[in-house]
Parts: C-alpha cells; structure tokens; sequence
C-alpha cells in the first residue's frame, strides 16, 4: 500500500495525517503551539515552533506506522494564511511572524489606499487592504521596524516557511500568495505596479507555483530526525481554505463549505476571477489550478469557544464544555454574544471593535454562556452566509469542517441558524485532507484532484433544519445585526484603556 502525508499548519496547532491509497486517515498527529500576544491587536507566532513541533509529529507518527516508510510516496502542506514570515540572507527568521489575526496596522492600510487607490487595488487584487493581510504587515515593519527591514531578503507565508526548512527549496503557491494583496489575480502573477506604487523591491518576493507543484525531496537531515525517507516528493500545497476547499470537495459554482477553526470562513466555488464583489468577500485563488473562491471571514470563530474554555472552563475538554449546549434551549434565554474578541473582518472589517455579552440575567448559569457563545459564532458566519445569497448564491447545503465540525450539537446549531442542510463528512479535517489530496494528485496517483475527492471524500451525516428554531434564529439573527452598530462608538471610547 501507498500512503502520502497531508500537514496542515493551523494557528492552534500543526494537523498531520497519513492518508493510504483508499483515502483512509491511517495515523494522526497533532501539536498545539501558542499565540504570542504582547498587546491587544497583537498576534505572532515563533516560526521555528512550527518547524520543531512538525517534526516531533511526522517522527512520532513514523514510530506508530509498521509500514516501509519508502512507500510514503509524498507529502504536501495547508498553511493559516496571510502571515508574515521575514528571512534574512541564509534564510533565517529575522523577528516572530505577524500572523492573520493581528490587527495592528490600520494606518499601513491607510498608506495603501494612499499609494495605490482603492479602486486600483480591487482591480488588481480583487481584495481590499485589510488588517489580516501581509502587505499592510510588510509596510508595518518597514515603518516600525527599519533595522529589521533592511536586512530582508526574502518574505514566505507560514506553511511555505515549513516546507523551506524541510526541503531547502523557497516558493509560494498562487492559492497563498492571492492573500498578500500583492498578486494580480486575474493575471496569477506578482504585481509589479503595486510593489512600485508602495515601494517595495521586487527580488524579495518568492516563486511562484502551483499548489500540486512537486517542489523537491526531504533533506537528508529532516529524513533521519522523522525517519522518513529523503526520496519523499513535497508537493507546494496551497492556503488552509483552499485546500480546506479540496478536502471538502468543493470543485463546482454552488458548493459552499463552512470552516470553524481558530477563524470561521464562509467559503464559495468561483469558476473564474472577474466577478464583482466590490472587495464585499475575499477573493482568492483555489487550490484547484485556475480557479477561484470567494469567502467570509468571521476572526475569532473556534477562538471565540477557546477564550471561554480558557477563561472560565480551563479544566474541562472541548466536548465537555459543548455538552452544555443541549441544557438550554436555542437562544440561551435572551443571551446573546458577539464574538469580536480581536476585531472582525466580514461583513465589518474593523480592528477597533470587541466582543459582548448582551441581555444577561440573574437566572444564566454557565451552560447559557456556552450556548450563546456558540450561536454568536454561528450568527457571525451566518452574516456571510446571508451576504453570499443577497449576491444571488442558492445555499440550500453546506460542507462543514474544521474543530467546530467534531460537535454534533454545534452541526445541528449550524443547519438552524443558516436554514440549510449541513454535512459532516468523514473527517473534519478538512486542510489536513486537501495536502494530502494534492500529494495524491502530484504523486500521479489520480488525473484530477476532483477524481482524488471522489475516491476519498464521503459523507457521515446530514443534519437539517428544525423548523421551530429556524423561526426562533431569525427574530435573535435581527437582534444580533443591531449589536454592531450599537457598541461601535462605545468600543472606540473603550479603546484607549486597552493594553
Ligand atoms: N470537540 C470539539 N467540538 C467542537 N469544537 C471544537 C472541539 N474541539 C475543538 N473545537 C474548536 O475547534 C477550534 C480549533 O479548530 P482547528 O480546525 O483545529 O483550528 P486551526 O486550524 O485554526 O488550528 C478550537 O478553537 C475550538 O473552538
Ligand atoms: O485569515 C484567514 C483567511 O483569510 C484565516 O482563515 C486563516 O487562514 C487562519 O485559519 P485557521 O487557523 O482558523 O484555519
């Protein structure tokens, strides 16, 4: 039997999984890694945490495989988008990455649309400048940073920095590279005229390839730290959504897949990338070569649920905690959340707002925080959800993955805030499944990577609306919508106490 290996580099923890020729998940690894948050609208990350923990996983899950490791044919990469990685001359980190939930540089976002006007940009990129992006980070530590700047060589985003370190061989992959505002996404290549417009020199951005791309073979080193083998192909891989969107076979116009992971993401099939959203949804490219995706994205989804665990349920598990949602009745008793802990993205792309508790009442017992934490989230993505529709898109089903995707409780929650279908396929690991996908697809071993879904992806259950809370969504969904609004100014008041 063949197997390849799928790495998916999360923004809780590295995801690994050999996946064998059947498309069965033989062994899974996983490794958490922390947030480093010195202050508010701060996130970064150690870029040699993700190498180290990624190597204690592939070689703890070569110690459980009693296979020949020769027959590990390839592995491939999905990777938490946008963050920004800074080498210097031997290919070293020069400070922490700046990652995709770092809010810090509303005024480099200003510079942008400055340098380069808005409508300019929306027509080359496709996107707006956003927080989250890389581009406003690369001019955050231009500006901030000029000692480090100066000695840039080259900048990756974080599972391109992963693959360097395993196989000495630098690029990014289109699906990635469309979330740094520098790509010209019609044309699928770096744009000069933006670099030019915002002063930036060009020999620092990496190749390009595709996500299927092979890009070469372990090294010596990394085979024998992981025990696996230095012929081992490794394939390009592509952005955690995208390949979220191979895993979750969405390769056609009408499939629509929900991500609930550290961030959620209300993800839709674009066959082609001149269609006009007016920067309303992010616009990227697939990790299926020449196509595209457009996508909501709620920041603090699965981050909102761990924040809560962490502050007032450290001891108990994930699926402890979600045993709660099924004590209290949907709309937790006029309880209701926003989950705007670190700023939000879609449909209000603002990095001063926070999150809130609104209606609590002496009679909330902890079980109405969990629930309304979890329908907060879901009415997050449900903003998503609604503005795909009002641009036309029939959203009748949709794929579920991610963390949030383990709890059938949540599931049911989903189908009733977004009054559709919800489908569980046989693993929630959605990213994990797409590298493995495109290594299957690299390897040679399918002719295209919808015929590797159709082989590898199943169903295992559907869940519908229930009619009743359905209705009740709908009244609360009205209330939700209004919070934005409302606390808005009180938030930028609140602002200046922050640390
Ligand atoms: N058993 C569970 N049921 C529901 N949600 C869960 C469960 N375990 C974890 N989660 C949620 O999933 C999130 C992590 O999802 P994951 O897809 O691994 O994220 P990432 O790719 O960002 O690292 C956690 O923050 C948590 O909110
Ligand atoms: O910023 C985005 C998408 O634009 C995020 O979706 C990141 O890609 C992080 O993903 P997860 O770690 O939540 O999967």
């Amino acid at each position: 039997m063949k197997y390849v290996i799928g790495i998916d580099l999360g923004t809780s923890g590295v995801k690994i999984t050999l996946v064998n020729r059947r498309g069965e998940m033989v062994h899974e690894r996983s490794k958490a890694y922390p947030l480093i948050q010195h202050k508010s609208g701060y996130s970064e990350q150690d870029p040699n945490e993700w190498v180290e923990k990624t190597l204690e996983g592939l070689a703890e899950m070569v110690t459980l495989f009693t296979g020949n490791p020769l027959d590990i044919e390839g592995m491939s990469f999905s990777g938490q988008m946008h963050g920004l990685v800074l080498l210097d001359e031997q290919q070293q980190p020069l400070r922490h990455a700046i990652l995709w939930n770092d809010t810090r540089t509303g005024e480099e976002c200003k510079e942008i649309y400055e340098k380069v006007g808005r409508e300019k940009l929306l027509e080359i990129t496709q996107n707006l400048a956003l927080d989250g992006f890389t581009l406003p980070k690369l001019l955050w530590v231009k500006n901030h940073e000029p000692e480090v700047f100066n000695r840039v060589k080259s900048f990756l985003l974080p599972k391109d920095y992963l693959r360097l370190k395993l196989t000495n061989a630098l690029h990014m992959d289109y699906s990635d590279a469309a979330g740094t505002l520098l790509l010209d996404v019609k044309q699928s290549c770096w744009s000069e005229e933006i670099a030019r417009l915002v002063g930036l020199d060009k020999a620092l951005f990496p190749p390009l390839v595709n996500a299927h791309d092979k890009v070469g073979l372990l090294t010596d080193e990394v085979a024998k730290r992981t025990g696996l083998s230095n012929e081992t192909n490794v394939f390009a891989g592509g952005a955690d959504n995208a390949c979220g969107a191979i895993g979750a076979g969405i390769y056609e116009e009408g499939k629509t897949l929900v991500s609930i992971g550290t961030s959620g993401v209300v993800l839709s099939y674009e066959e082609s990338s001149d269609k006009d959203f007016q920067g309303n949804v992010h616009y990227f490219h697939h990790g299926v070569a020449e196509r595209f995706y457009t996508m909501g994205v709620t920041l603090a989804a699965g981050y909102s649920l761990q924040w809560f665990k962490e502050t007032f349920a450290q001891e108990k598990r994930f699926d402890e905690v979600l045993t709660e949602l099924e004590e209290v009745p949907a709309g937790a008793n006029g309880l209701l959340f926003t989950p705007y802990l670190v700023g939000e993205r879609t449909p209000h792309a603002d990095a001063t707002i926070r999150a809130s508790f609104i209606g609590m009442d002496s009679g909330h017992k902890h079980a109405h925080f969990v629930r309304a934490v979890v329908e907060g989230i879901t009415f997050s993505l449900h903003e998503s959800v609604m503005l795909f529709r009002q641009y036309g898109k029939e959203i009748e089903t949709i794929i579920s993955i991610g963390g949030g995707a383990k709890s059938a409780s949540w599931l049911q929650i989903q189908a009733d805030i977004f009054n559709a279908k919800v489908v569980k396929l046989s693993t929630e690991q959605g990213p994990a499944m797409g590298a493995a996908m495109l290594a299957a697809y690299g390897c040679g071993w399918f002719a295209s990577l919808k015929e590797c879904g159709d082989a590898f992806l199943s169903i295992e259950e559907e869940f519908v609306p229930n009619e009743a809370n359905v209705k009740t969504y709908q009244q609360l969904f009205n209330v939700y919508q209004q919070v934005y609004g409302k606390t808005s100014e009180l938030n930028e008041q609140l602002s200046t106490f922050r640390r």
